[in-house]
């Protein structure tokens, strides 16, 4: 029997003799005719490995139409997170819509997350910064702009190990303890007179940011040299970055900055950039002035100084400059001080509207230290599936063309992921709007902040998770436990209903800011001081 391969190889090589003949006795019509049968043959084939390969690729997930030119914009709320979760309601947990000239795709279930965060990390570990981010990272050096690869890798290494370790943040305890026993103070001394806690909660998780940082480099010095001070500047910074800019819609359009977002954060930034400077510098005039300084004594080091004595290390294997150790130390700013105090004051909100929770978690204050505090941990976390500061994350823009969920998701797609959504739904939990701490009583660890639990994700997941975890995590319990062990809180107009209600930004913000009356709790004036 021949076999259909050899039958093959007889075809192709008796085709192939005919061809050398032909050629060889200058057979024009013969190599004529074969040369036009192989071009035809070869463009069919083209022809149809390609629609085989436009039939394999999946479609684009369903979406609203939109308006030509504005896309969807015209369509949505100010609160992204809420319209986004109308439209899965409608489209189901992947959809495509288009915002200005920009395809967007939002997903909202705990699969999808999956998908892009670990099945296809690499390719979504790149984000695409707004123009005003693009001003406040020094042109993408920061750890949440930079793009994917190894700078990224190094900072993101640097932070983690020389500021985020154990045994710096336990370090560090002395820096919180101290902003925060400022604050209990400054409150005790104003009892009676009503508590903008999102204002409170801002100013001494700053401080406590900047303590941590460069110590009390420039205490006080910010003000005479910028004329603003510098939680000023931070919040008009914060402002910006979560303002809808026509620029990140319509990049066309960016080089005229029809808001002025671009000029305004500028010259905020100026100001920023300017005090940065003026730190730097006088951290280095301190340490020539201490020349004996112990300077290895890691003991003693803020993270400023860890930074530049990588950035002295001229041998050093991943050299760091001036300009990217601002980028990094606003980052740190910018990321962690609106997110954890945004949060202390979404969880005194909570406990304000369910007075038996506050009393529970006053009780437990009263039995156990800080480590121990599983019923204020509880309390966090239920703050934060209810009130995740980054709703949609940051917008993750893959590498390469890729399918999730069977869809196509073209390369430079901007990819939300509806979390405020996701902890919401009513197929993962039961009576999901209820404030209800109990609900991460049990079972724990199932429930941990790091992101592989896909159905709570409050700090993001895979690669590009929050990396301020466990000092986010130490500053808010450590605030919110000494706000309620040392003081009970009332509304102004009693029995009022409190407003739940957010507004959408980089960071989602209650409202209405929460005004509450302090009172004494510790039976000793001493404690106060
Ligand atoms: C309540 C507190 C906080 C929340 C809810 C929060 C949330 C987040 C989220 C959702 C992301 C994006 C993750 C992703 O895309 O998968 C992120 C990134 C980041 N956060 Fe936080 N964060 C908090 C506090 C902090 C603190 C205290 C710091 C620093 C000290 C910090 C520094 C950062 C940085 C540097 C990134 C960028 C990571 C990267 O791109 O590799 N965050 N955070």
């Amino acid at each position: 029997m021949v076999s259909h391969q050899e039958r093959a190889t007889t075809t192709i090589s008796s085709y192939w003799t005919w061809w050398w003949e032909a050629t060889r006795k200058k057979d024009l019509v013969n190599q004529a005719v074969l040369t036009i049968l192989i071009a035809i043959f070869a463009i069919l084939w083209y022809l149809w490995a390609s629609l085989r390969a436009r039939k394999r690729t999946a479609p684009l997930p369903p979406g609203p139409r939109g308006l030509p030119i504005v896309g969807y914009l015209p369509f949505l709320g100010s609160n992204l997170h809420h319209s986004f979760a109308e439209l899965a309601d409608i489209y189901g947990p992947i959809f495509k819509l288009w915002l200005g000239n920009r395809r967007c795709i939002v997903l909202s279930s705990p699969s999808l997350a999956k998908e892009v965060a670990r099945d296809q990390d690499i390719i979504f570990a790149n984000r695409d910064p707004p123009v005003a981010a693009s001003i406040t990272s020094y042109g993408r050096l920061n750890i949440v702009w930079s793009p994917y690869g190894s700078y990224w890798r190094n900072l993101r290494k640097l932070f983690v190990t020389e500021m985020l370790s154990d045994n710096i943040l336990d370090r560090c305890y002395a820096h919180r303890r101290y902003e925060v026993r400022k604050t209990i103070t400054n409150v005790y001394n104003k009892i009676g007179t009503p508590m903008d806690i999102g204002k409170l909660s801002f100013r001494t998780e700053l401080n406590v940011m900047t303590r941590s940082m460069w110590g009390d480099t420039i205490e006080g010095q910010e003000e005479s040299l910028t004329g603003v001070s510098f939680r000023e500047l931070a919040n008009e910074m914060i402002g910006l970055l979560g303002k809808p800019n026509i620029s990140d819609f319509f990049p066309v359009l960016a080089r005229f900055d029809i808001q002025g977002v671009e000029r305004e954060m500028k010259k905020v930034f100026h100001f920023v950039d300017q005090i940065m400077d003026h730190i730097i510098e006088q951290k280095m005039k301190l340490n020539t002035e201490k020349e004996e300084r112990a300077s290895n004594n890691r003991e003693e080091k803020d993270f400023l100084q860890v930074l530049l004595d990588v950035k002295e290390q001229e041998a050093a294997e991943k050299p760091i400059t001036r300009t990217q150790i601002k980028a990094l130390l606003v980052n740190i700013l910018v990321g962690g001080t609106d997110t954890t105090a945004t949060t202390t004051e979404w969880a005194m909100a909570e406990m304000m509207s369910n007075p038996e929770i506050m009393r529970k978690a006053q009780e437990e204050l009263a039995e156990s230290h800080l480590p121990k505090l599983k019923y204020m941990d509880s309390v966090m976390k239920e703050t934060l599936r209810l009130h995740p500061a980054v709703p949609l994350l940051f917008p993750e823009c893959p590498s390469e063309s890729c399918t999730v969920g069977g869809y196509t998701v073209p390369k430079g797609t901007k990819v939300f992921v509806n979390v405020w959504a996701i902890h919401k739904d009513p197929k993962y939990r039961d009576n999901p709007s209820e404030f209800k701490p109990e609900r991460f009583l049990t079972n724990p660890s199932r429930w941990d902040y790091g992101g592989n639990n896909f159905q709570y994700l409050p700090f993001g997941s895979g690669r590009r998770v929050c990396p301020g975890i466990p000092l986010a995590e130490r500053m808010l319990i450590y605030l919110l436990a000494s706000l309620l062990h040392s003081f009970d809180w009332q509304l102004i107009t009693k029995g009022e209903d409190l407003d739940l209600s957010e507004q959408f930004g980089i960071v989602l913000k209650k409202r209405t800011p929460l005004i509450v009356l302090p009172t004494k709790r510790l039976p000793n004036s001493a404690l106060y001081a």
